[in-house]
């Protein structure tokens, strides 16, 4: 293998894309490259960083990784060498101004370099979405000022739509606007209406047909009132009226008709669309003004704002060659990520630079463009991304395009289930293969009506074995279903990470130091308490300093308090870009920079797009929450390739009478599709160890991959969960919830690698928690709950065996002498930062008694080690004694044992 400079990999999930991207960014390290002149660039802020994490660990531990041997085969130069070359690469690296980005903060800079020229601040700032109010307001004024009221209204009513919707349909065409003619529909002109003669022939058509011998039905639908009502008949649809009642009295003239109508009704349909288009363009026009102005005016910039006006300057206003020369003239290589995603517009951006590249003059000689993706993977259809581009950009350039056929992120289950449900689905699906080293693994899909009570169950699954909860993903459809996830796994006791509690500003060691400095700035005592009660201690005893440099100020803390950790980091690396620690204080929540992943703890919860190009140890799939909302968009686009070939306005039956029509609509709805399988595609395709997927009997999200239930391999942890915290928790104990159940947290002690004993052990306590009393007819009832509940994953017998189990500790004296008193069930207790749940606390007259049940013997002392914990807690919270027992609810009697 030597350096090819002009190279792409096409190649499915897992297949080491971004692995020979990390390989090949090293490459160019070790081969004397300086970093500045290389750019890689992603599309989320969280690839990125995982992009730049990589890198600088992969050379942190160079002498062990694989990549070492990729290197040295791609750079030519040998292993050797290149250890003894690290330290100063990597100095080199650290040191230099990196250039590994999201695609957005690129452009961002660009801009920004440029903004004089496009009549902006250099010191604009960028947001995730414009002001909506404010950009409405501006939006209605700029309307009045052009005396296009009646236009916007007759839109409104053209489309029969509410203007909120309108405005975001402005919104999302305003992206693509460049990809429009904006004046093509100016200058059409407007068919004639057409309703009165439609309406003629339909009258005509009406007589003849009710002239005939006819059933009652096909009398009544002949009948028409309107024409909207002659819209609405189904037969208007039909090819012939040779069929269904009409057939008997059917002669050919009847035909004549209906097609002489079909047609003119279908000229009627193109005039409204001639008619919307011409009105849309001149307000969309309005809008593009007003966004732009208010940009200039409020010096924010969305995402959209920035792409558009780089693509304006560099494309438009000034000399490419000019604009490199200034732009950055050390750039030669580009690596990007994801390719599959990349928008014409972004594309058209890139475009010179490559073509820079590519002529390889002057500074560029030896430079080179490298891209990898996976049309299968193309998500952002919606936003722009046109997955054809791939292709078509690797002709353009020359550029050679390699397939990787090996899976070596995931199990060989994983890679096998995922071959069996996509091969034939989608087109042209390679199945992958898996390296020897990566059998096994673990894929189950279970069908539920109950979803989040089967995530909620699966999640104590895996915790139960042993997996770190960070090392688990769950996927979603949606952001919603996102949030009812999170709140059903917090209620729960899990710590979860969403995209919220993943902002930096979400960290706690962040979040003191911005407490801190909000004391710094306003004096008041409350900042000082929130700051201490953030880092777990009495108070926070620096004084209130006068700052004048918030940088030093926020280093001195951190060093004081020694809550450096990554975030807190990379939080001082953000204030740098703060005029001054009042800009800090008030404009610090909105701060969008995400926490590097390594400091965040807890279940990783995010929506299927957010974890494109991510690797998750365990990954649970949810079905969609809800029912989808169906199709309402008022255009329908026909894209050929890359390209946008037309626009057609959306019309109900518009497909039957419009063949040109019918053809866009069906490739649309081929796109979207495909849409739909390309994101099962990425989320099943994101875990390394185990993944489980949770399907809807009815009306699936999976039904496209005709999934049934079923469970394959064995679930084995690899790594064992070690908690490490940065800031000391304070030391509380919180009364949670009465009578739940909380396997999440009892699964943590009863840990056993054996799934079947899992799910006993979890069918046993479920019963003892569902017993209101503690007599035979409670019992009845609780096996029935528990019986619907584990009845599926238990194995033959258990259920029988733990209705023996039950009965004989109702029947214990011991026992019914220990829960003589108030009882709580399932009680939840967080003590010096650990969760626990007792799972049966009961109040007597001279303190409490603490039990917990055990299906098993193993691990006792880590129980005794358990209730100890739980004694201490309820006695430093409720200053009453405490007694401990374990109660071993053993196949052939119950034990004892008071833990002292
Ligand atoms: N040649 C290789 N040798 C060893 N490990 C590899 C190799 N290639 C990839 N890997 C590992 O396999 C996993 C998946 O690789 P990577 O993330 O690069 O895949 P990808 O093709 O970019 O996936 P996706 O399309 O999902 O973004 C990573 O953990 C990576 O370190």
């Amino acid at each position: 293998m030597e350096f090819e400079p002009f190279l792409a990999y096409e190649a499915s999930a897992g297949s080491g894309k971004t692995f020979n991207l990390v390989v090949r960014y090293l490459s160019l390290l070790f081969m004397g490259e300086n970093p500045s002149s290389i750019i890689a660039l992603t599309f989320t802020n969280k690839a990125a960083n995982e992009m730049l994490e990589r890198i600088i660990l992969t050379l942190e531990e160079l002498p062990k990784r694989s990549e070492l041997s990729q290197i040295a085969r791609l750079s030519g130069i040998d292993e050797a060498k290149i250890l003894e070359e690290r330290p100063k690469v990597l100095a080199r690296f650290l040191r230099s101004d990196i250039q590994i980005s999201t695609i957005d903060k690129f452009f961002g800079r660009i801009l920004r370099k440029f903004a004089l020229n496009a009549g902006l601040m250099p010191t604009f700032k960028t947001i995730q979405n414009q002001h909506e109010t404010a950009l409405l307001e501006r939006f209605l004024n700029e309307v009045e000022v052009s005396h296009s009221e009646k236009a916007l209204v007759h839109l409104s009513l053209l489309s029969d739509k509410r203007l909120s919707d309108l405005f975001s349909l402005l919104s999302s065409l305003y992206s693509k606007y460049k990809e429009l003619n904006l004046d093509a529909y100016s200058t059409l002109s407007v068919p004639d209406d057409t309703t009165e003669q439609s309406m003629g022939i339909a009258q005509e058509l009406s007589t003849l047909v009710l002239s005939k011998p006819l059933s009652d039905r096909a009398r009544k639908t002949m009948q028409i009132e309107s024409y909207e009502d002659l819209l609405g008949k189904s037969w208007l649809q039909k090819p012939t009226l040779e069929y269904w009642d009409f057939k008997k009295s059917y002669e050919p003239r009847m035909d004549e008709l209906l097609h002489e109508m079909q047609s003119a009704i279908a000229q009627q349909m193109r005039r409204r669309e001639v008619l919307y288009f011409k009105e849309l363009f001149s307000i969309l026009k309005l809008y593009i003004k007003s966004r732009q102005n208010m940009a200039v005016q409020s010096n924010e910039l969305s995402f959209d704002d920035i792409t558009l006006n780089v693509h304006t300057l560099l494309r438009e206003k000034l000399e490419s060659e000019f604009l490199y020369f200034r732009l950055d003239s050390r750039l030669k290589h580009l690596l990007l990520d994801e390719f599959q995603d990349t928008s014409v517009i972004q594309f058209d951006i890139l475009r010179p630079l490559i073509e820079e590249i590519r002529s390889g003059i002057g500074v560029n000689e030896g430079g080179s463009f490298f891209f990898v993706g996976d049309v299968k993977q193309s998500i952002y259809r919606f936003r722009g991304g046109v997955s054809a581009l791939f292709h078509q950009v690797a002709e353009l350039f020359d550029v050679r395009v390699e397939p990787l056929r090996v899976n070596y992120r995931s199990r060989s289950e994983i890679v096998d289930f995922v071959n069996g449900a996509f091969e034939g689905k989608i087109k042209g699906y390679i199945p992958q293969q898996s390296p020897q080293t990566l059998s096994g693994g673990f894929v189950e899909v279970l069908s539920s009506d109950e979803l989040l009570e089967t995530l909620s169950e699966r999640v104590a699954l895996l915790i139960g074995v042993g997996a770190a909860p960070e090392e688990i993903a769950i996927l979603t459809a949606t952001n919603k279903d996102g949030s009812a996830v999170e709140e059903v796994l917090s209620e729960r006791g899990y710590d979860v990470v969403t995209e919220t509690t993943a902002l930096l500003i979400s960290q706690r060691s962040v979040r003191a130091l911005i407490e801190y400095l909000r004391y710094c700035y306003f004096g008041e005592s409350i900042y000082r308490s929130n700051c201490a009660a953030l880092l777990g201690i009495e108070s926070v005893e620096i004084e209130r300093p006068n700052v004048h440099e918030t940088v030093t100020t926020a280093i001195d803390f951190i060093r004081r308090y020694r809550i450096a950790d990554k975030s807190a980091l990379l939080f001082i690396e953000a204030l740098r870009s703060y005029r001054d620690i009042e800009e800090v204080v008030f404009e610090i929540d909105r701060l969008e920079a995400s926490s590097p992943q390594s400091d965040l703890k807890g279940i990783r919860i995010m929506t299927v797009h957010k974890s494109k190009g991510l690797e998750f140890e365990h990954v649970i799939v949810l079905d969609r929450l809800g029912t989808p909302r169906s199709r309402s968009d008022a255009i329908v686009y026909e894209y050929e390739g890359a390209q946008l070939q037309g626009m057609h306005y959306r019309i109900k039956g518009r497909e039957a009478l419009d063949p040109m029509y019918a053809k866009a609509l069906e490739a649309e709805k081929r796109a979207s599709d495909e849409d739909q399988l390309n994101a099962l595609y990425v989320a099943l395709t994101r875990a390394a160890l185990s993944l489980s997927v949770i399907a809807k009997t009815k009306s699936s999200w999976f039904d496209p991959l005709e999934l049934t239930p079923s469970a394959r391999g064995v679930l084995e942890i690899k790594s064992c969960h070690t908690e490490s915290t940065i800031v000391p928790k304070a030391p509380n104990f919180k009364a949670l919830e009465f009578g739940r159940q909380e396997e999440s947290v009892r699964s943590h002690k009863e840990a056993t690698h054996d799934y079947a004993a899992v799910q006993f052990g979890l069918a046993l306590h479920y019963t003892l928690e569902m017993m209101g009393d503690f007599d035979s007819s409670s019992m009845k009832s609780a096996l029935e709950s528990s019986r619907n509940r584990y009845g599926a994953t238990l194995h033959a017998g258990a259920m029988e065996e733990i209705e023996k189990r039950v009965s004989r500790l109702i029947e214990d004296e011991v026992f019914k002498h220990l829960t003589q008193g108030v009882r709580y069930k399932e009680q939840m207790i967080r003590h010096k930062g650990n969760l626990g749940v007792i799972d049966l606390l009961v109040e007597q007259e001279n303190g409490w008694v603490i039990i917990d049940y055990k299906s098993g013997r193993e691990e006792d002392e880590k129980h005794q080690d358990q209730i100890a914990r739980y004694r201490e807690a309820i006695r430093s919270s409720t200053g009453r004694d405490a007694q401990g027992y374990l109660c071993y609810l053993l196949e052939d009697r119950v034990e004892w044992i008071k833990c002292l």
